[in-house]
């Protein structure tokens, strides 16, 4: 039943309580009774640790204190809220008032599933929390953060018919909160903004402070951006560069000047958005909302202009949503898995976001969805942002609350860098300051590491920020600023710091390799002096030489004596040595040596300086980072391969996003996805499971066939025995027949022929007991066979019903197989096609397989039953 465009009947639908008429409308349970009960000041009674009520149905529940903490965004930029909406009329008449949640105090809540799971959030806000008190915990602190130049963002997340809507829009149509109960969040935030401008301006009048505020309102609707306030224009494109951030192209601005003026837009843009019946809620919001605002402001303060600014996101995501429970079709069903599909990435870039703030370094794929690469900077980045988590108490949404629950506990963990956007004078006036009073700070820092004084005077600077408006005087340490900047400005002079360090490190570093250039410039010097000393050497020698030659001729001549000629000879040769002993010293491999003993002792300072610097510790800390990034990316993988097959096992999309925390991990799941990859590996795993079965399986087969061989011979040598124990006894029973007819013939002779028929009948006896003895033998050996035999064919069997066995392994192996190709086929059709054939091949080769050991089987049957036959 669409609603579509019907702006009349899907804005009442959108923006009033439900009236109590309303079948599926969310009643004014005797809980909401008990919150206005609240409001007007009726009695109630008070339980240890916060209120305890009994409601007409008798049913005791809690009631918590919902306060805000003044000083929360002094050090925090995310806060989670969790708020538990009454239970509807459907929900009570599926299951009563059976609830799957208990809230154990104004910060705690228990999920009383199987297996329980206690949760701790910034707040936890109970049905009877009023629209007022919640905007004052949540929403005046906005309103606070945007007046000191803070980007702010508040989103509502939860299943569809959680109250997101009520949450963020309420009743709008009213006009303020002043006429309704129920008017949500947006126009009490803005409300409270116009008269706290209202209030600046009058209280600075001196300062010339003007505001400028512009809003507009957008809603995300199958992943294409429309404009609530223009419906004309659609499909508009985020776009993001270094002076805006990240914008909306062509999307309409409106000034506003009051609450009434935001108001009217928010009527226009409500009435504009789509909105659907689906089973949970009659007017199911299928888009995400986000309405913005920019409010600037300028002022004039010592001469100097300030300008400073803040965007205010108010966001309205689309519910999660089960099929099943939804019965979304066609059209719903299309919307659903747009903001099913968003909603993971929106899970995951809040998963990896955790991550990122543990010190893990993975990319957050906000370009993944437009929510969250419009939502980029309030999801981890320059935003304080306010997650509000709406649940349903009741039994019949338990899993959709726990996974709200779980988004919600991830999304604590977020670590946002909110700054005040705040710029003294022009960008290129400041920026230039910057770089000057950068320079003044290196040459400072300069002197500082060299000894030199420090130079305070020079200490203030002034560094504005790219992509923003912000920037801020630097005073020096003594400086009085912000305590809202001091974190980037800190952060900023960190970088310089760390930058700064590397400069010198490097420094530091050349210094040192210049110091082993010249240690060795000097030994290459030392070497060429030595080499021209061994040349002055090498000379004197010749010197020697020629001086000795002249000396011997005029020995020969008889000018001088032998005598004299030797003396003068040894010493020359004295000297010579002396020369030689000092090249010696300075022989070149000793110079060599003596350049590698420099270097050594050169590398054996710089380990030192190594050591005692910390480099040491340092490097090992490097390694440690990188070892861990390492495993990082190994356990993402693993994750990632063991979610895609949670995904494959889990069926849709959907119907895993609503049953727990694997479905925020649902990706796009594009070819080259991890998803895809661990598909393949699956696929390989199991082909390498086959060929290892088909490997068995033949090695199987050779046993067999060798049993059935050694079967065949002992079957062989059986027959030998039991053919050799036939002839045997036919020769034993022609022999006897032999001797009988000699007996007869001989019977009327001699008593010497008596002794000699005597003697034969001992030769036969000893015959016979001879082989009797053989027959006996071969009985036995009969018998073995036989033992072997019935042995063999048991392992027969045995192998049988391995193969068997296998064989099914194997089927189920293809079954598996079969069922990863179908999944696959559709990416990869020539590998679907090619795994068709292989199976088919395989199929058959399992069949021949079958067949044979079939074959073998009667085979063995037949022979078996032959010698039986043969042994009877
Ligand atoms: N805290 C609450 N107190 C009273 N009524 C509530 C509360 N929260 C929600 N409701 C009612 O519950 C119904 C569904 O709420 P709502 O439309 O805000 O849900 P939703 O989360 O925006 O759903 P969807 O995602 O489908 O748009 C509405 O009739 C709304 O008035």
């Amino acid at each position: 039943m669409p609603i579509f465009s019907e702006p009349v009947s899907a804005l009442r639908s959108r923006i009033r309580f439900q009236e109590p008429s309303d079948s599926e409308s969310v009643q004014c349970t005797p809980l909401v009774l008990r919150s206005q009960a609240k409001e007007n000041n009726q009695p109630q009674y008070s339980a240890s640790r916060g209120t305890c009520e009994r409601d007409d149905h008798g049913v005791t529940s809690q009631s918590f204190e919902f306060q805000e903490d003044p000083f929360f965004w002094k050090d925090h930029n995310v806060q989670v809220i969790i708020r538990i909406r009454p239970l509807n009329n459907s929900e009570m008449s599926l299951q009563g008032y059976n609830k799957c949640i208990r809230q154990d105090s104004c910060q705690s809540i228990t999920w009383t599933g199987h297996p329980e799971s206690r949760f701790t959030f910034d707040l936890v806000a109970d049905e009877n929390v009023s629209q007022e008190n919640l905007f004052k915990v949540a929403g005046l602190p906005m309103v606070d953060n945007c007046m000191g130049g803070y980007n702010s963002c508040m989103f509502a997340y939860g299943q569809t018919g959680s109250g997101k809507t009520h949450t963020m829009l309420g009743d709008i149509e009213g006009g303020t909160r002043r006429h309704s109960v129920n008017c949500g969040m947006t126009p009490r935030v803005f409300e409270s903004l116009f008269s706290r401008i209202q209030k600046e301006k009058e209280s600075r009048r001196e300062e010339k402070l003007r505001f400028t505020c512009k809003c507009s309102f957008l809603e995300i609707y199958n992943e294409q951006i429309l404009d609530l306030l223009d419906p004309s224009i659609v499909n508009l494109q985020i776009r993001e560069d270094a002076k805006r951030g990240v914008y909306v192209e062509n999307l309409k601005e409106v000034e506003v000047t009051s609450a009434r003026d935001v108001i009217q837009q928010l009527v226009q843009g409500a009435a504009n958005r789509k909105v659907a019946a689906t089973n949970m809620n009659l007017a199911s919001s299928r888009s995400h909302s986000v309405f913005t605002c920019v409010i600037e402001s300028k002022w004039e303060s010592q001469g100097v202009t300030h300008h400073r600014f803040a965007r205010l996101n108010l966001v309205d995501l689309a519910g999660s949503e089960r099929q099943k429970s939804s019965g979304a079709e066609g059209e719903r069903l299309k919307e659903a898995t747009n903001i099913n599909k968003s909603l993971s990435t929106l899970g995951l870039v809040i998963m990896n976001l955790v991550s990122v703030s543990n010190g893990k370094s993975l990319h957050v794929p906000y370009r993944d969805s437009k929510l969250t690469f419009l939502l980029q900077d309030s999801l981890g980045g320059n935003s304080k942002t306010s997650i509000i988590a709406n649940i349903s108490p009741s039994n019949c949404c338990s899993l959709e609350t726990l996974s709200t629950l779980k988004f919600a506990q991830r999304a604590k963990f977020i670590k946002n860098n909110a700054i005040v956007n705040e710029d003294a004078s022009g960008d290129v006036i400041a920026m230039r300051m910057q770089i000057q009073q950068l320079k003044k700070e290196v040459s400072r820092l300069r002197g500082l590491v060299h000894g030199g004084a420090e130079n305070q005077e020079n200490d203030n600077w002034t560094v504005c920020f790219p992509g923003s408006p912000g920037s801020f005087k630097w005073e020096g340490l003594q400086g009085s600023f912000s305590p809202l900047t001091s974190n980037k400005r800190g952060s900023q002079k960190k970088e310089y710091e760390a930058a700064l360090v590397g400069a010198f490190r490097r420094e530091k570093d050349k210094e040192i390799a210049l110091q082993a250039l010249t240690a060795e410039t000097q030994a290459a010097m030392q070497l060429a002096k030595q080499r021209e000393d061994e040349i002055q050497g090498l000379k004197m020698r010749l010197r020697f030489r020629e001086a000795g030659i002249k000396r011997l001729e005029a020995v020969a001549s008889g000018k001088i004596s032998a005598e004299t000629h030797l003396l003068k000879e040894k010493e020359e040769h004295l000297k010579e040595i002396e020369v030689l002993r000092t090249q010696v010293n300075r022989n070149q491999e000793v110079t060599r040596f003596a350049m590698e003993n420099l270097q050594l002792k050169e590398e054996l300072r710089r380990l030192k300086l190594f050591v005692e610097d910390g480099e040491r510790e340092m490097m090992n800390e490097q390694i440690m980072i990188l070892q861990n990034k390492l495993l990082e990316a190994l356990d993402w993988r693993l994750m990632n391969e063991a979610d895609s097959r949670i995904d494959q096992k889990g069926g849709s999309n959907m119907e895993n996003f609503a049953s727990g925390e694997a479905n925020l991990l649902i990706s796009t799941q594009e070819p080259s996805s991890p998803w895809h990859s661990s598909m393949s590996e699956e696929n390989e795993f199991l082909r390498m499971q086959a060929i290892q079965n088909q490997s068995e399986m033949d090695a199987l087969r050779k046993k067999l066939t060798t049993c059935l061989e050694e079967r065949e011979n002992l079957e062989r040598r059986v027959n030998d025995l039991v053919t050799a124990l036939e002839e045997e006894r036919t020769s034993k029973a022609m022999k006897q027949e032999e001797t009988k007819q000699q007996l007869q013939a001989d019977l009327p002779f001699s008593s010497t022929v008596i002794d000699h028929r005597s003697n034969i009948a001992l030769d036969d006896q000893l015959e016979l007991k001879t082989m009797v003895d053989a027959i006996a033998a071969a009985s036995q050996r009969e018998a073995q066979a036989h033992e072997s035999t019935v042995l063999l064919a048991k392992e027969n069997e045995e192998l049988r019903m391995k193969l068997k066995v296998l064989l099914e392994d194997n089927n189920k192996l293809i079954e598996l197989y079969e069922r990863a190709v179908a999944e696959t086929k559709v990416q990869d059709n020539s590998f679907a096609a090619s795994s068709e054939e292989k199976e088919v091949e395989r199929t058959k080769e399992i069949e021949n397989l079958e067949h044979q050991l079939h074959e073998m089987h009667e085979e063995n049957e037949k022979k078996w039953r032959g010698q039986k036959r043969l042994r009877t």
